[in-house]
C-alpha cells in the first residue's frame, strides 16, 4: 500500500493558550517551540495570535529569532483576522513569514458577526491575501463554523471555495469550530471537500466538545485531509482540542498507509512540560501520557502478564518513553508485589510475601495507596515486628484533641494476658500517650521505661502516595542506646507502633 504524508500542526501556543486560566510566559512558549519542533518534530506551529498583547510580540520575535537561525521559519504560523492590514504589520514586526487567516466558513456567522456579504467579505479577503504575498508572508485560511457551514449553508461554502482555490494561498483550514460533527459527517464532508478540490491541501481542525475529537480526527485523514490540528494534553477552548498524544498512537495504530514524522517517543516528556507551564492538570486517566494508563491494578493482570503476556496490547509504554508499572493495594495480590520487588531487587520467601501482601491488603482496606518506593518500608516493618514476640501489647486507645483543652489519652496495655488501664494528659497527643503509659509502668513494673532521646519522622523518599509515614525513635536505657520504628498512615499510631516494640525489646 503507497504510503500517504499527512502534516501534524501543533496549535498549543495559540488555541491551547485558549485554555481557561492558561497564559504561558514569553520563555516558556520558546521553550516548548523548541521541544515541538526539534524532539517531538510535528512539521507545523501556531504560536500566537496578532495583535493580542505586547507579550505575544515579544514571544513571537523570540520564536521567530530562534526559528531563523535553526531553520525553522517556515513552520512558523500565527493567526491573523482580515482587519485592514493591521495583522499584517504586526506579522512583520514579529518577523513572521505564515498567516493563518481567519474568515467566516458559514453564513450565519458571515451575516450576524461580519454583518457582510460574500462577495464583500471574498473582497478584503483577496486584498489580504496580495497584500501579504507582496510582503513575503505565505497564507492559510480558516474557515471559521466550517461545520456549521456544511451542515446549513453550503451552498456559500462551495462559493466560497471555489473563490479561494483560486487564490495564491498555501493550505485551507477546515475547523469543527464548536466540536458538533460526528464522526459520519467528519468523514463525509470532508471527502466531499478533497473529491471536489483534489489538487488543494486541506487541514482538519477538530474541536472535543463531545469528547469526538480523535475519533473525527481519525475520519478525517480516512478522507483525504492532508492536515491535522493537534494540542499537547488536548488543550484548548471550551472541551480542547483533538489530543496529540492519542491521535498520535491512533494514526501509527491503525492507519497503516499514512506517514507522520512526530516522534512517539517525546510525547509524554512534552506533555508534562506543558503540564507545568500550563497548570493545566493531565487526568491520571488520559491515555498514552496519564499517570495510571500504563499501572495494572488486579492481581489478575500481573498474573496474565508473566503468563505470555495475556494483557499486553500494542500501547506498549516503552513506545512514549514510560514503563509498566504494578499497583499495590487490596486488589493487586501476590503477582503485583512479586513484580515491584523484582524491580527492587529484593526476593522474599512465600512465607515472608503472605505477609507482606496481607499487610498492603490491609492498608488498602483503609483507602491508602501504596507505591513501589513505600514497599522496602513494609517489609522490613511486618517483618521486624514479626521476629519480637509480643510480650506487651498496646491493645486499646482513645487519642483526645480538642481546640482550647490538653491533649489526652486513655490506654489499655495487655502485659502477659493481664490487662491494665491508665489516662494522662501531655503537650501532645503522643505526649499523653507516653504519660498514661509511664503511669501504668510505675504501677505495674518494677523496670523504669527507658527515656526518648530522638524522634524523627519521614514520609518514604520518592512516595507520592502520602499513604505511609515511619517514626524512628531513639531511646536510652541504663546508658544503651536503640531505635525502633513504626510504620502507619498515621503520624501519632507510627509512635506509638514504634513505642509498643520498645516495649518488647527492654
Ligand atoms: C481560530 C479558529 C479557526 C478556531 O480555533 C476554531 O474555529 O476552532
Amino acid at each position: 500500500m503507497a504510503s500517504r504524508k499527512i502534516e501534524i500542526m501543533d496549535t498549543t501556543l495559540r488555541d491551547g493558550e485558549q485554555t481557561s486560566g492558561v497564559s504561558f510566559s514569553v520563555s516558556e512558549k520558546l521553550t516548548i517551540a523548541k521541544l515541538l519542533l526539534e524532539e517531538l518534530k510535528v512539521d507545523r506551529l501556531e504560536i500566537a495570535s496578532a495583535r493580542v498583547s505586547e507579550g505575544e510580540l515579544e514571544a513571537v520575535k523570540k520564536i521567530t529569532s530562534w526559528a531563523t537561525e535553526h531553520n525553522f521559519l517556515e513552520n512558523i504560523e500565527v493567526l491573523t483576522f482580515v482587519d485592514g492590514g493591521k495583522s499584517i504589520d504586526w506579522m512583520l514586526d514579529a518577523g513572521a513569514k505564515v498567516q493563518n487567516l481567519l474568515t467566516k466558513g458559514s453564513l450565519n456567522h458571515l451575516t450576524h458577526q461580519l454583518k457582510k456579504t460574500p462577495a464583500q467579505h471574498f473582497a478584503d479577503i483577496k486584498e489580504n491575501i496580495e497584500s501579504a504575498a507582496s510582503h513575503g508572508i505565505k497564507t492559510n485560511v480558516y474557515l471559521e463554523d466550517w461545520s456549521n457551514g456544511m451542515r446549513n449553508s453550503k451552498e456559500y461554502v462551495f462559493e466560497y471555495l471555489d473563490f479561494l482555490t483560486a487564490q495564491n494561498v498555501e493550505r485551507v483550514l477546515l475547523p469543527d469550530t464548536l466540536g458538533i460533527l460526528t464522526p459520519e459527517e467528519t468523514a463525509d464532508f470532508i471527502k466531499e471537500v478533497c473529491h471536489k478540490y483534489p489538487t488543494t491541501h486541506f487541514d482538519f481542525h477538530g474541536h472535543n466538545d463531545y469528547d469526538l475529537g480523535v475519533a473525527n480526527v481519525m475520519e478525517a485523514v480516512k478522507a483525504g485531509a492532508n492536515g491535522l490540528h493537534l494540542t499537547i494534553n488536548g488543550m484548548g477552548e471550551r472541551a480542547g482540542n483533538a489530543p496529540m498524544a492519542s491521535v498520535i498512537a491512533v494514526i501509527n495504530d491503525f492507519l497503516k498507509d499514512v506517514k507522520i514524522t512526530v516522534n512517539e517517543k517525546a510525547l509524554n516528556k512534552i506533555s508534562k512540560l506543558v503540564e507545568t507551564f500550563s497548570g493545566f492538570r493531565i487526568p491520571v486517566n488520559k491515555p498514552v501520557v496519564g499517570a495510571n494508563v500504563f499501572t495494572q491494578t488486579a492481581g489478575i493482570h500481573a498474573d496474565g502478564d508473566n503468563k505470555n503476556n495475556l494483557y499486553f496490547n500494542d500501547l506498549m509504554p516503552e513506545r512514549f518513553g514510560r514503563k509498566r508499572k504494578y499497583a499495590l493495594g487490596k486488589t493487586s495480590g501476590k503477582a503485583n508485589i512479586q513484580k515491584n520487588l523484582q524491580d527492587l531487587g529484593i526476593s522474599l520467601n512465600d512465607e515472608e510475601l503472605k505477609k507482606v501482601t496481607q499487610r498492603i491488603i490491609e492498608l488498602g482496606d483503609k483507602k491508602e495507596v501504596v507505591s513501589q518506593e513505600d514497599l522496602p518500608y513494609i517489609i522490613s516493618d511486618v517483618l521486624d515486628s514479626d521476629t519480637i514476640e509480643k510480650r506487651v501489647v498496646v491493645e486499646n486507645y482513645v487519642l483526645g484533641h480538642a481546640k482550647g483543652m490538653k491533649p489526652s489519652t486513655t490506654l489499655q496495655l495487655r502485659v502477659e494476658g493481664v490487662q491494665y488501664e491508665a489516662h494522662a494528659q501531655g503537650d501532645g497527643q503522643f505526649d499523653a500517650f507516653m504519660n498514661a503509659l509511664r503511669k501504668l509502668y510505675k504501677r505495674h513494673s518494677k523496670r523504669d521505661l527507658p527515656s526518648l532521646i530522638d524522634y524523627a519522622v519521614r514520609i518514604p523518599p520518592g512516595s507520592n502516595s502520602d499513604a505511609l509515614c515511619e517514626t524512628i525513635i531513639t531511646w536510652k536505657l541504663e546508658e544503651k542506646e536503640f531505635i525502633t520504628r513504626g510504620l502507619d498512615s498515621d503520624q501519632t499510631v507510627s509512635a506509638i507502633k514504634a513505642t509498643e516494640k520498645m516495649l518488647n525489646i527492654i
